[in-house]
């Protein structure tokens, strides 16, 4: 076999392996002890996730995966393989030679380990990582540099690395975001409702010590607001899943649907762009959960536009920044 340019890993959050109180205690017991995630001091972090969060939180949080899970698994995880295979198939017809694709977690698996090692027997040198997060967040994109960094500790020679930090701007995902309003709206028949942009949070505190994840969402709405051409009345972005109880980045969505539901507010059509892929946090909070929020509060119509996931016009800008980060290769 012939020996590739170069390899690609993507890499997404991670997601339990099983809608199982036990497999939901593994998996935040690794990702929520992961100082980028939660900075609180190691000692009293400690006492709190295994006195409390690791007691109680896994039974309510396996019940809503089993609420969206998949006959193949998780949808984040299930999504990622259709993402995957659609991009390796899109690289091979652009570049005209096989170029492998890897799909990594975070935490969990499919581990970095797992993941470089099938790199590694491809015969690949050279790896553009590619994390699945369109804007920046030390909690996510800066946590993948880390875990690779450890991945890669036990390396006896290591590959030749790229490390694509974030595309939030690339008028490819803004065109694609454009898209996938535009189709949904088509679907109804041309019915629109005022358009909601709802990111994943993070601590307030994060963006004020330097965290850019604010100003990349706030890019990312505006351009897809000027792509749709929408009036500053017709759309509005917030930030939804938050934990813990201090302050995290405002508007919060789930507060925001009742006050538009309770002004009247009749329908909603809600879109999560900081996803790549349809995960609990989209199908169970915001198809379920604020759907709820908004229609009990007196909305009526409540309409959730889906990931990007592995519509074409995703997987052509995935293979696109694979093309603009590997120039020269
Ligand atoms: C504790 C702090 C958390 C920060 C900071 C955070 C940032 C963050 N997360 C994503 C993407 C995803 N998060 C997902 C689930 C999830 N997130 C947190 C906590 C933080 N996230 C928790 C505790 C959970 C698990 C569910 C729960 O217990 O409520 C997922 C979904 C995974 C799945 O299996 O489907 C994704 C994806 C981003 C983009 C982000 C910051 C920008
Ligand atoms: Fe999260
Ligand atoms: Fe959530």
């Amino acid at each position: 076999m012939p020996t590739p340019r170069f390899g690609v890993l993507l890499v997404n959050l991670g997601t339990p392996d099983a809608p199982t109180p036990e497999a939901v205690r593994r998996y935040l017991g690794e990702f929520l002890w992961d100082k980028r995630v939660v900075d609180t001091p190691r000692p009293l972090w400690w006492l709190i996730l295994h006195g409390v969060i690791l007691r109680f939180r896994p039974r309510k949080v396996a019940r809503a995966y089993q609420s969206v899970w998949m006959a193949e698994g998780s949808p984040l995880l299930v999504i990622g393989r259709r993402q995957q295979r659609s991009l390796a198939a899109a690289l091979e017809r652009r570049h005209g030679e096989a170029i492998p694709v890897e799909l990594a977690m975070t935490y969990g698996k499919p581990s970095m380990e797992e993941a470089g090692l099938k790199l590694r027997d491809a015969g690949v040198e050279r790896i553009l990582v590619l994390p699945l997060y369109p804007q920046f967040s030390r909690s996510t994109t800066a946590a993948v540099f880390d875990r690779l960094a450890r991945a890669l500790s036990a390396c006896p020679h290591l590959p030749e690395l790229r490390f694509v930090r974030d595309y939030h701007d690339h008028p490819a995902y803004v065109q694609a975001l454009a898209a996938s309003i535009r189709d949904h709206w088509q679907a109804q028949g041309g019915e629109r409702g005022k358009l909601m942009l709802s990111y994943h949070g993070i601590p307030q505190r994060y963006a004020e010590q330097g965290d850019p994840y604010p100003r990349h969402c706030e890019t990312t709405s505006r351009l897809v607001a000027e792509a749709l051409g929408l009036g500053d009345d017709e759309w509005q972005m917030t930030y939804q899943s938050r934990f813990g109880r201090e302050e995290w980045l405002k508007p919060y969505t789930d507060e925001t649907l009742k006050a538009w539901a309770r002004e009247g507010g009749e329908r909603v059509d809600i879109i999560s762009p900081a996803f790549a892929a349809d995960c609990l946090e989209t199908l169970e909070e915001l198809e379920e959960e604020n759907r709820e929020n908004f229609v009990q509060a007196g909305g009526k119509t409540y309409r959730y536009i889906p990931a990007l996931n592995d519509r074409a016009d995703h997987i052509d800008l995935l293979a696109q920044l694979v093309g603009q980060h590997t120039q020269g290769w």
